[in-house]
């Protein structure tokens, strides 16, 4: 509907369908808006505006060269009408026709192919768009009005203007014949260096948003995990499709359109300074203030764009939330909530999106005052240097004919609608650069290797202390010690939220200790190459094992990618996968569906043991892996763990303390630090922490 207002409140439109134009060259003129407006392709034809400018320049002008070819004198008063409605409801309609036209002949429109190929095409239901549209019904039809009446301001301008065209306009017909020929080679030219232009810009534009998306997919993968905590994904998804999108958009119109506006400018003022010095100097000097006050202006749209761009990705940010984690929202009925919260966001950002739209029409409605005033400033001025016989009444129709090129060109593809993607570009291209240019404070690589034969996988905590960067004054571990000896299983168990994950992200760095040094085989870890320690020293497998929406094969060579079929099977079988991953009809080609989606959880919890022991580390790390299975899931899942520890450095943060007696050493953390430490049966002789949380749970258990 804006867009609507913004295209019939461009009242420059009538000043270019003056009609100032030679009468030879309007042949020439419809049938290039004709074919400009038939033909898709051009990123500028997928403005809602520019079609709906040409429709209306095109019936202009044909109406122009009706009027001409029959009569050039006086018009009956019911002809002015027909003149002033009939385009006027013409231009209207062809306005909405266009914009439901364009928007579903978007280039831009990034459904993958092969969603449109499995999905049926799906269907536009009117009464739905009706639901969004009634409460809104009342703005529509004062929008209609509006570009009802604009639209007969638009014809009615230049009508008036008519009869000082037909004075000025004989003056031209002598150049008749020359101005033909040279038209028809411009008009050719002019079409070759359009269409090259195009191909080249959509190269440019395409090429750049993919490496713009790689190199920000690379850089987002690269950050810690600290990064992720303050950010949610929903927004980092966002900078990666709609921010991006959205610069190639802005960046392919305002470079071709921008283009062509600066060239034609310049062009036109040189033309215009050789016509008459006077009136162009009048321009000169109104000129720079205009530039001023819309930069200006520009400033604050900018501004606008970025609140309103920051606001839609945070209510993308909720709702991905609440669809990536559907089933948690079912389960506690949190419909309501979640989409009230959604419904916050979406109010926030259509208020401030709203802003800006109004930001942008008080600009266009100022910018098409001001030119308009310009028009008629140089016919006055035109005037009166033509009474003094400075200017002859040619030169004024040149320079008017010159001055409203410049505006075309400079103002005309509606500046507002230009600006708008300009200032949508510069936000979403600085959105997009933030990330692009962020360190990782733990680089991925770099760093020395222990060879593998020579690799013990001895693990010594010393006096850790540790915060998480979110929470800064929130101290998790405080002087934490601990040794993992060499092929020992070690547990560690504890009050929920006492720390016993943190120490497992410690040493996989998720994260770096404020104070003191985690070594492996005596050397400190910020030393060691990342990437292999994460990909060949240590195995994770953690209460939730997450999959991805591949096959069973693929899930599990995650963990190596270079292994053979034959070792991915072994993995599997050691972890006690094979049996059921056989069983199924496709075998290790099933699809474990979004996230696993399609497996129970003690097979997925299979297939993340067979990820991890696929890579053969020497360190294995287990957080509560079989806490959240039921009995039967756990002792399958057990017995492949006992069996994947075997000859391993084991770390198992245990919250069933059932599952750790066997345990080479047991340490209960408390406050951030080990208290106790020994065997079963040596802390259970203690009395201690650890007998008191065998008696609890117990008790909960015969609860
Ligand atoms: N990413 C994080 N950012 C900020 N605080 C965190 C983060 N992860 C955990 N914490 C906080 O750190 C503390 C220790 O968490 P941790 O997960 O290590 O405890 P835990 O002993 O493993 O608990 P549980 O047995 O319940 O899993 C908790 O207070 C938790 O709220």
């Amino acid at each position: 509907m804006f867009q609507l207002l913004c295209c019939r409140a461009n009242i420059t439109a009538p000043v270019r369908s003056l009609s100032l134009y030679p009468r030879t060259s309007k042949t020439a003129e419809i049938w290039r808006l004709a074919r400009w407006y038939t033909s898709p392709g051009s990123k500028a034809h997928s403005s809602s505006q520019q079609p709906g400018n040409a429709v209306s320049r095109f019936w202009s002008l044909t109406q122009r060269a009706v009027r001409h070819s029959t009569t050039q004198t006086s018009k009956p008063p019911g002809v002015a009408l027909k003149f002033i409605l009939g385009p006027a409801a013409l231009t209207v309609s062809a306005r909405l026709f266009c914009h439901v036209a364009y928007c579903e002949a978007d280039e831009n429109n990034n459904i993958p192919v092969e969603v449109v190929a499995k999905n049926p095409v799906p269907e536009f239901k009117w009464h739905i768009l009706w639901e969004f549209v009634k409460p809104q019904l009342f703005a529509l039809l004062g929008a209609v009005v509006l570009a009802f009446c604009t639209a007969i301001l638009n014809i009615k301008i230049p009508l008036m203007l008519g009869d000082l065209v037909n004075v000025v306009a004989g003056y031209l017909r002598e150049h008749t014949r020359n101005y033909l020929h040279w038209s028809l080679i411009t008009s050719f030219v002019q079409g070759l260096l359009t269409s090259g232009y195009i191909i080249l810009l959509s190269r440019v534009g395409e090429r750049v948003a993919a490496d713009m998306r790689k190199t920000l997919f690379a850089s987002l993968l690269r950050q810690d995990v600290a990064f992720y905590d303050a950010n949610k994904t929903g927004q980092l998804v966002n900078r990666l499709t709609a921010d991006i999108q959205e610069f190639k958009s802005s960046f392919k119109l305002v470079i071709s359109q921008g283009l062509r506006s600066i060239t034609q400018t310049v062009g036109c003022f040189v033309s215009l300074y050789l016509i008459s010095p006077q009136l162009t100097g009048l321009t000169v000097v109104v000129l720079p203030c205009l530039v001023g006050a819309g930069a200006l202006f520009g400033s604050f749209l900018r501004k606008l764009s970025r609140l309103a761009q920051e606001q839609v990705a945070k209510a993308t940010g909720v709702a991905d939330e609440a669809l990536g984690n559907v089933r948690t929202v079912k389960a506690f009925a949190m419909e309501e909530r979640e989409l009230q919260l959604y419904a916050y966001e979406v109010d926030k950002s259509c208020d401030l999106n709203e802003n800006l739209g109004a930001g942008i029409a008080v600009f266009q409605g100022l910018s098409n005052i001001t030119l308009n005033c310009i028009v008629l400033g140089t016919i006055f001025a035109g005037g009166t240097l033509i009474a003094s016989s400075e200017m002859s009444p040619g030169d004024l129709m040149s320079f008017l004919v010159a001055s409203q090129t410049v505006q075309r060109y400079k103002t005309q593809p509606p500046i507002s609608y230009l600006l708008l993607q300009m200032v949508r570009g510069i936000s979403s291209g600085a959105r997009v650069f933030e990330y692009l240019s962020l360190k990782p404070t733990i680089p991925l690589s770099g760093g020395g290797r222990i060879p593998y034969h020579s690799l013990t996988g001895r693990v010594d905590f010393m006096d850790i202390s540790f915060s998480y960067p979110t929470r800064p004054g929130h101290q998790i571990l405080s002087r934490f010690n601990l040794t993992l000896p060499p092929s020992k299983t070690i547990a560690i168990v504890g009050e929920s939220g006492g720390g016993k994950s943190t120490v497992a992200s410690l040493l996989e760095r998720f994260y770096d200790p404020a104070s003191g040094v985690i070594m492996l085989d005596g050397l400190d870890i910020r030393t060691l190459d990342l990437s292999w320690m994460r990909g060949q020293v240590i195995g994770f497998i953690n209460q939730e094992p997450v999959l991805f929406g591949s096959s069973v094969m693929e899930n599990i060579r995650f963990g190596k990618p270079e292994a053979t079929d034959a070792e991915v099977i072994n993995a599997a079988k050691q972890a006690n996968a094979h049996r059921f991953i056989t069983a199924f009809p496709d075998g290790y080609n099933t699809i474990v569906g979004e996230r696993g989606a399609t497996l129970s959880g003690g097979q997925k919890q299979r297939i993340a043991i067979a990820r991890a022991l696929i890579k053969n580390p020497s360190i294995l790390v287990l957080d509560e892996a079989t806490s959240a299975l039921d009995a039967e899931s756990e002792r399958v899942v057990q017995e492949a763990l006992d069996r994947a520890t075997r000859g391993r450095t084991v770390l198992i943060i245990a919250h069933r303390l059932s599952t750790i007696q066997g345990a080479d050493l047991i340490c209960v953390m408390s406050n951030g630090r080990i208290v106790e430490a020994g065997s079963h049966l040596e802390l259970l002789s203690k009395g201690g922490l650890y007998s008191d949380l065998i008696r609890r749970q117990r008790a909960e258990g015969q609860k």
